[in-house]
C-alpha cells in the first residue's frame, strides 16, 4: 500500500476573471519508506500539493489517499475529522523552524505527544529519546534562541516525527542551513523515512541536496511534469 496516493488534483483559487489554477490534474504515489523531493520553479505549485497532502488546504477536485484512507475526493471527504488524521498521521517540518521559543527543547516535542493524548511524564521521556536520537541529548532544556540553525532543525524533526506519522511533509527544510547542516538533514530524513517505514515528501529549491533524494517530482505549471529516479541514493 501506498503511504500517499494523489490523484487528477486540481486546486483553483478564487473564480471568474481571477482564478488561478495551481495544480492541474497532478496524480504521484509515495512509498512508505521512501524520500522524495518536489522540486520546481516559484510559483510552480509546490506547496499547494504540500497543504492539499497536509490537510490544510482543500483541493478543487482529484482525490488524495493517506495510508489508505481517502481523505479528499473532489473536496474534503464529508464527516472526516481532519485535524484527527493531521495529528495521527502527518507530520510538518517548516523551513524556519516554528519553535515555539519560551518552551525548552524537550517541551517544545513534548507539545506534540501531549496534544495527542500521552501523558506529561511519558511525552518527556519519548521527548528525551527522540532529541538524543537526533545527537541534541545535551540540548534538551535549551530555549530556541540558543540553539543554532542546525539544532533548531533537528528539534522541529524531533517534533515532527514525535507521533512516528505515516507521512512527513517538509517545506524547503535545508533552505536556511548552510551546505554541511542541510546534508545532516537530509541523512537523517533518510534514515528516518527508513526506520519509521514513513513516506516523507520535501518541496526543495536546494539543488545542493537534490542526490539525498530516491525520486524527484518535477512540477511546472501545477504538473507532475517528469519523475526521476535518484539511484546514487538507493545504492
Ligand atoms: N491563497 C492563494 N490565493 C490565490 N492564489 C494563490 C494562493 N496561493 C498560491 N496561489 C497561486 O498559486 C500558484 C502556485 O502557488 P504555490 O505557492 O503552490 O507555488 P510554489 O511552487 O510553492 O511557489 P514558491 O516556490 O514560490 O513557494 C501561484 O501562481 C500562486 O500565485
Amino acid at each position: 500500500m501506498y503511504a500517499v496516493e494523489v490523484e487528477n488534483l486540481t486546486k483553483i483559487y478564487g473564480s471568474g476573471n481571477t482564478a488561478v489554477t495551481a495544480l492541474a490534474d497532478a496524480s504521484l504515489q509515495v512509498k512508505p519508506g521512501e524520500l522524495v523531493a518536489i522540486l520546481g520553479p516559484s510559483g510552480s505549485g509546490k506547496t499547494t500539493l504540500l497543504t492539499a497532502i497536509g490537510l490544510i488546504n482543500e483541493p478543487t477536485r482529484g482525490r488524495v489517499i493517506l495510508d489508505g484512507t481517502t481523505v479528499a475526493d473532489g473536496g474534503w471527504v464529508p464527516g472526516i475529522d481532519l485535524k484527527k488524521v493531521r495529528r495521527e498521521k502527518i507530520g510538518f517540518i517548516f523551513q524556519s523552524h516554528n519553535l515555539i521559543p519560551f518552551l525548552t527543547a524537550r517541551e517544545n516535542v513534548m507539545v506534540a505527544l501531549e496534544i495527542n493524548g500521552l501523558p506529561k511524564r511519558v511525552a518527556g521521556k519519548r521527548a528525551v529519546e527522540l532529541l538524543e536520537a537526533l545527537n541534541l541529548g545535551h540540548r534538551v532544556g535549551t530555549y530556541p534562541a540558543f540553539l543554532s540553525g542546525g539544532e533548531s532543525q533537528r528539534v522541529a524533526i524531533a517534533r515532527a516525527l514525535a507521533n512516528r506519522p505515516r507521512v512527513i511533509l517538509a517545506d524547503e527544510p535545508t533552505a536556511a542551513l548552510d551546505t554541511e547542516n542541510g546534508k545532516n538533514v537530509m541523512v537523517l530524513l533518510k534514515k528516518l523515512a527508513v526506520e519509521n517505514n514513513s513516506a516523507i515528501m520535501v518541496v526543495t529549491h536546494d539543488h545542493r541536496m537534490v542526490e539525498g533524494f530516491d525520486r524527484i517530482f518535477d512540477v511546472r505549471d501545477g504538473r507532475i511534469a517528469g519523475e526521476r529516479f535518484n539511484h546514487e541514493a538507493t545504492k
